[in-house]
């Protein structure tokens, strides 16, 4: 079940607003969602209290992006724990409830396997076996806090090897600030630490449709932190490249196979392809959780269809986009049929380079980047549930 609480549109308190935190009131823990449909217009938060409610949430895109689906499944799990539901099938559920980002499996797994093994230890203390869950839980939470940071430095780093001297003008795609994160974020983070430098000229948003991820929350972040930035169309991009108006595209990532394909939120690819044409850097940002050993390359990526009418709609507010109940006003014939993949593939060798908290891999090699990720799984291997 999930109630919901709206709050003042504040800017103040938007600061301090995380886009998921886990409270323990004395009615029994929570996990609390800052309801991404709904913003920017609105700040409601989302309470869940059991496991099914964070999964419509995690479906319906009220909590979104790789890295903190990765940390809202590992607390869904330690939900299911802490209250007594069956952590088994939580972690199946949870696992199952975007197929695309990686990070969801993974941050499932890591708390599931923490349960399990207090359960062997402890002998069925119940109590012990929750208070692991949840103690690995927090640890995903603070990992990914940590490899934002990380990322932002090398990434600036990067930056300013491809392109010595001056400002930037980035261009993005969809969001991945701190809305999608522990920390800071992914791209963005590396845009932030730009605009902190003194080094960011332009942020050019993508609306990112048909959900507009770009129009309404990388432009809120980028408003918030105080960026020079503009919204544009997505298919307005290439004439901003021909013009000369764009020095690095900046994109996160939700899966990446072991041969640096990487699945990103649809119109990832066509930048991709137009950044080559027009010599510009293509760089992907994304923690070391993200890239899928088990995945070879692009085509064993299952990317997310989504349903149509994100496309044939436009959300009418409240229901803001991702609501996933078709409330939205027809913008086509009623009945029409659409293509509305969330995702698409870009392969290696349109990259600039892979940006992950442990480094840098360009140009992107397979062995470039199982190097990179041996060097951040000593500590924590990737687990596929
Ligand atoms: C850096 S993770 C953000 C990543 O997730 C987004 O997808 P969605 O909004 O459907 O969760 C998009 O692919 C972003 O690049």
């Amino acid at each position: 079940m999930a109630d919901q609480y709206a709050r003042p549109s504040d800017a103040a308190a938007l600061s301090a607003v995380s886009p998921l935190r886990w409270e323990e009131p004395p009615e029994g823990p929570v996990i609390v969602l800052l309801d991404q449909r709904r913003l920017p217009a609105e700040e409601v938060e989302l309470v869940c209290t059991d496991v099914p409610a964070l999964v419509d949430a995690i479906q319906t895109l009220a909590v979104r992006g790789a890295p903190l689906l990765g940390v809202a499944g590992a607390y869904g799990v330690a939900l299911a724990a802490v209250r007594g539901f069956d952590v088994e099938e939580a972690a199946e559920m949870l696992a199952r409830a975007r197929p695309t980002a990686v990070n969801l499996a993974y941050g499932v797994a890591r708390v599931r396997d923490a349960h399990r093994a207090a359960v062997r230890k402890g002998g069925g203390d119940g109590r012990a076996a929750a208070a692991a869950a949840l103690a690995e839980a927090r640890a995903v939470h603070r990992e990914d806090a940590e490899a934002s940071a990380r990322m932002a430095e090398h990434g600036v780093a990067l930056l300013e090897e491809l392109l010595p001297g001056g400002g930037y003008r980035i261009l993005t795609h969809c969001n991945t600030g701190a809305l999608v994160s522990g920390g800071q974020g992914t791209a963005f983070a590396v845009a932030g630490a730009l605009h902190g430098a003194g080094r960011l000229r332009r942020l050019w948003v993508d609306e990112t449709r048909p959900l507009l991820q770009g129009a309404r929350l990388t432009a809120y972040e980028a408003a918030r932190a105080g960026m020079a930035y503009t919204v544009l169309t997505d298919s307005a991009a290439g004439s901003l490249f021909a013009a000369g108006e764009v020095d690095a595209v900046l994109v996160g990532a939700d899966r990446i196979a072991a041969d640096g394909s990487v699945a990103n939120k649809v119109g990832s690819y066509p930048l991709a392809v137009l950044a080559r044409y027009h010599h510009i850097p293509f760089v992907v940002v994304a923690p070391s959780t993200t890239v899928d050993l088990g995945s070879e390359g692009g085509a064993d990526i299952e990317v997310e269809q989504r349903p149509g009418h994100e496309v044939t709609e436009i959300p009418v507010p409240p229901q803001a986009a991702g609501a996933g109940t078709g409330a939205g006003v027809p913008v086509a014939p009623l009945g029409a049929q659409a293509y509305n993949p969330a995702f698409d593939i870009t392969p290696p060798e349109l990259m600039t380079a892979i940006v992950t908290e442990n480094g840098v891999v360009s140009p992107v090699t397979k062995a470039g980047l199982a190097e990179l990720c041996d060097r951040s799984r000593s500590g924590n291997g990737m687990m596929s549930i």
